[in-house]
């Protein structure tokens, strides 16, 4: 197997396909209990949602107890821990990526209050059918969208744009999509990272979420700054989408056992460990790096797993764990404890 773009490189582990879940990481040597086997550091996609974006540090997610953080850039929408984190985001966003913000916070801040129409509903994952439908049927709008941004000034245009923007907005959709856009636009060289994730051809949770994806594509079409519109694309979307759904990371606080969930994220480098409910690895997200340390002995040939269970939920029946895993990540879990091997 070719080692995939943005994979971890390391002299302690290799990564390989296995019979059932797909690739993995194995151990190349014996490794003590308490290595540090890894340290993340590319953040390529990020939602902090709307809620939390006065009491989380944008740029390092640190959370004060609810309180609200003292460093807020009203335009953005975005509030800071210190000068520092606050002068290394805007660095990471450029100057297109500050204009993308403006315009989204210009938009979605007198309408917050939509965000509670687009949560999750009980209707069935969209099939890759009603999916391609969706984005077909915005296709027309968009283009015209596309020609009022050009400069176009037929009434025809301009009422296409319109009506994106008095369309409802999802703000939490709009954030991911923009931070993807933004990654694509900035980091051409490390996009092949994202493409060889593990793919989720049915990423969206339901009709509704689908229909924020197709509503938030026109609207920053309409909204975002020129050099980004050529990379607003449904294929960009979708790729966002298909490899976020299987590969993200919840952004949780980090004292009382990640009680409260600010967001999530996507490293590409950190997703190559496939779950255990019994996992020999712990992960801890030291401000925006993932680091992988052994929790137990391991040894050469052993494969590396974290849990993508929280501890509670680890304490579930076999049926139980399953059927969140099977919901939440759309696996049936292979690990040595659900096969009762261990
Ligand atoms: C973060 S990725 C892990 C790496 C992935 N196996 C790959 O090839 O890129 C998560 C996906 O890996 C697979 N996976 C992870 N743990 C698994 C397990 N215990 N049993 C079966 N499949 C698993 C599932 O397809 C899941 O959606």
């Amino acid at each position: 197997m070719a080692h995939p773009h943005g994979a971890p490189v390391s002299e302690l582990f290799e990564i390989r396909c296995t019979p059932n879940s797909g690739r993995a990481v194995f151990a190349s040597h014996d490794i003590p209990a308490d290595t540090a086997i890894l340290a993340s550091h590319d953040l390529a996609i990020t939602v902090l949602l709307r809620e939390y974006r006065k009491e989380v540090c944008a740029y390092c997610f640190s959370y004060d107890y609810g309180n609200g953080l003292k460093l807020r850039e009203s335009s953005i929408g975005f509030a800071f821990c210190s000068a520092d984190c606050q002068q290394k985001w805007r660095e990471d966003a450029g100057e297109v990526g500050l204009a993308a913000w403006t315009a989204v916070e210009d938009l979605t801040k007198s309408r917050s209050k939509e965000d509670a129409e687009m949560q999750d509903g009980d209707d069935p994952r969209p099939t890759a059918k009603q999916i391609t439908q969706a984005w077909e049927q915005v296709a027309k709008q968009a283009a015209l969208i596309r020609l009022a941004r050009q400069g176009s000034n037929s009434k025809r245009h301009r009422k296409s744009m319109q009506a994106a923007l008095a369309a409802p907005i999802s703000p939490d959709v709009m954030v991911f999509c923009v931070s993807g856009i933004l990654f694509r636009y900035a980091k051409p060289n490390a996009w092949p990272s994202v493409l060889a994730l593990a793919t989720d051809s049915r990423p969206y949770h339901n009709t509704r979420d689908l229909v924020a994806f197709t509503r938030s594509y026109l609207q920053l079409l309409a909204i975002l700054p020129e050099p980004l519109l050529k990379f607003t694309t449904p294929e960009i979307l979708f790729v966002l989408s298909s490899r976020d759904s299987h590969n993200s990371f919840g952004i949780r606080s980090l004292e009382d056992e990640g009680s409260e969930f600010f967001g999530y994220g996507c490293w590409p480098g950190a997703s190559y460990f496939n779950h255990s409910c019994g996992p020999n690895l712990t992960k801890n997200r030291v401000g925006r790096v993932w680091k992988f340390t052994t929790a137990q002995d391991i040894e050469k040939g052993e494969e590396l797993c974290i849990s993508y269970l929280s501890v509670e939920e680890r304490k579930l029946s076999r049926g139980r764990r399953m059927e969140r895993l099977t919901k939440t990540w759309g696996f049936e879990c292979k690990c040595k404890r659900c096969e009762g091997v261990i």
